[in-house]
């Protein structure tokens, strides 16, 4: 279970995430939709360690992430796609994936595993692997952060709007590969942002909305033409 406790964090003086109280079941899909500015790329960041909590607290399960550092939480098994995606592009696609499996000192043959649970949920990597992290278009650039993601998010994927920018064809293919992704690893958690709700379909089995900080379960669950159109 992941759980937000009154967390506020403050950026350049301002208030950015107010009192924001959430717990997420273990195992959904969680969608938070707001608008550009509404707070959810600092809301991941903080749960990843990237930002300073001011006051409150997020947990997950039994560790209190607010007291530990950036890296120890990927060492829970965290993994983290920025929306801007930073491949690193002095390496192969496929040192890409395995570095955050490397940071955290995976043996060879755990990393290999890794690997190839990876490539049969987003088989679209495989033809890529030993490309330069610099010849990817932003599409291919988003299934890779998807991939880095996956190899060390075993229990948590974090996803900063992954559809942004998508073409339909390459947004269908993403949502494929999550779906591949839920069936191979049923008690795998997800929390996805988006400021379009409609881009996340059938993807979330519970949604939030995020608005200038304030976040609020979302009061039709089920996604209405109406209620698309609020976005
Ligand atoms: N480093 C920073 N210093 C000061 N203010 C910041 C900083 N980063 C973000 N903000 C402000 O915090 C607010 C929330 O930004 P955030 O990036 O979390 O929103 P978002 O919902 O992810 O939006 P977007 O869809 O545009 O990415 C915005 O008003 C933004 O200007």
């Amino acid at each position: 279970m992941l759980s937000l406790n009154n967390v506020s964090v403050d950026l350049a003086g301002n208030q950015i995430l107010r009192n924001i109280t959430a717990t997420f079941d273990s195992g959904l899909t969680i969608g938070i939709v707001g608008r550009n500015g509404a707070g959810k790329t600092t809301l991941l960041r903080a749960m990843m360690g990237l930002i300073k909590v001011r006051s409150g607290d997020i947990r997950f399960d039994d560790a209190n992430l607010t007291a530990l550092a950036g890296h120890a939480r990927a060492a829970l098994h965290i993994g983290y796609a920025p929306e801007n995606r930073v491949i690193f592009p002095t390496l192969s696609v496929e040192q890409n994936l395995r570095l955050p499996c490397e940071v955290q000192n995976m043996s060879a043959g755990a990393i290999k595993a890794r690997l190839e649970c990876v490539l049969q949920a987003i088989p679209q990597l495989a033809p890529m692997l030993d490309r330069s992290g610099s010849a990817l278009s932003g599409g291919q650039g988003k299934m890779v952060a998807l991939g880095r993601a996956v190899m060390i998010g075993t229990r948590l994927l974090l996803l900063d709007e992954p559809f942004q920018g998508l073409a339909p064809r390459l947004g269908a293919e993403y949502t494929e590969a999550l779906n591949r992704l839920k069936q191979l690893e049923p008690e795998l958690s997800i929390v996805i942002t988006e400021s379009n709700i409609k881009l996340l379909g059938d993807i979330p089995n519970q949604i939030w909305n995020i608005e200038r900080g304030e976040m609020s379960l979302y009061a039709n669950q089920r996604i209405t033409e109406n209620a698309a159109n609020d976005y």
